[in-house]
């Protein structure tokens, strides 16, 4: 990426097969590739530029591997990220349990990383309800206890990935000035604890 200057680290985990690589390559080339399953190897980068009301905000997104096999690495990728992707596949429960391990990790090694759920493939829900194998109730109690966002999203007709990646970047400028506002009023940032923060810096 040349030396760009990148805003937001953004950190896409889940387990394998979940489709962190497929919400990517919609959001930054908005194609949705078929053909065979290629899982990801230690992790990719991509950067995408993009508007925040008159603000142009730059997401680094590091698309790491979901096996297994290379939990060690996305350890490193998730450190210093201001946002994490983290994915299920809405089709597969042991999916879900694999990305409450990544909130448990983030929330107790990367208190600053703000975690979105991300329920994927729900193209294949549409097709057939019966298909689904995590409840969205379930997860929306999940997220608030944890006080994440939640979205639904297909890459393969892109149904709310754009609104995702917004979301990401929109919460980053809502923090960004929030932070300005307080170094320049003096207010004690002890209030990040307090309810106001997050209807400040999250709608
Ligand atoms: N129907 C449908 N299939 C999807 C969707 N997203 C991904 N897939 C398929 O799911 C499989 C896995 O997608 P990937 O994006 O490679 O998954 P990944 O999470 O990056 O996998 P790893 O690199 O192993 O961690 C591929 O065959 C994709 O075509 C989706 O929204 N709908």
């Amino acid at each position: 990426m040349s030396g760009q200057r990148v805003d937001v680290k953004v950190v896409m985990l889940g387990k394998e097969y979940v489709g962190k690589t497929s919400l990517v390559e919609r959001y930054v080339h908005d194609r949705f590739l078929v053909g065979p399953y290629q899982n990801t190897i230690g992790a990719a980068f991509v950067a995408k530029v993009m508007c925040v009301g008159d603000r142009t905000v730059t997401l680094g997104i590091w698309d790491t591997a979901g096996s297994e096999r290379y939990e060690a690495m996305s350890r490193i990728y998730y450190r210093g990220a201001k946002a994490a992707i983290v994915c299920y596949d809405l089709t597969d429960s042991s999916s879900f349990e694999r990305a409450k391990f990544w909130v448990k990790e983030l929330r107790s090694l990367e208190e600053g990383c703000q975690i979105y759920l991300c329920g994927t493939k729900s193209d294949l829900l549409e097709e057939d309800r019966r298909r689904r194998r995590v409840d969205f109730h379930d997860v929306q109690d999940y997220a608030d206890n944890i006080k994440a966002q939640l979205f639904e999203t297909s890459s393969k007709t892109g149904q709310s990935v754009d609104e995702l990646f917004q979301k990401v970047a929109e919460d980053y400028v809502s923090v960004a000035a929030f932070q300005v506002m307080t170094e320049d009023k003096g207010v004690d940032l002890s209030q990040k604890a307090n309810p106001y923060f997050y209807s400040c810096c999250h709608h």
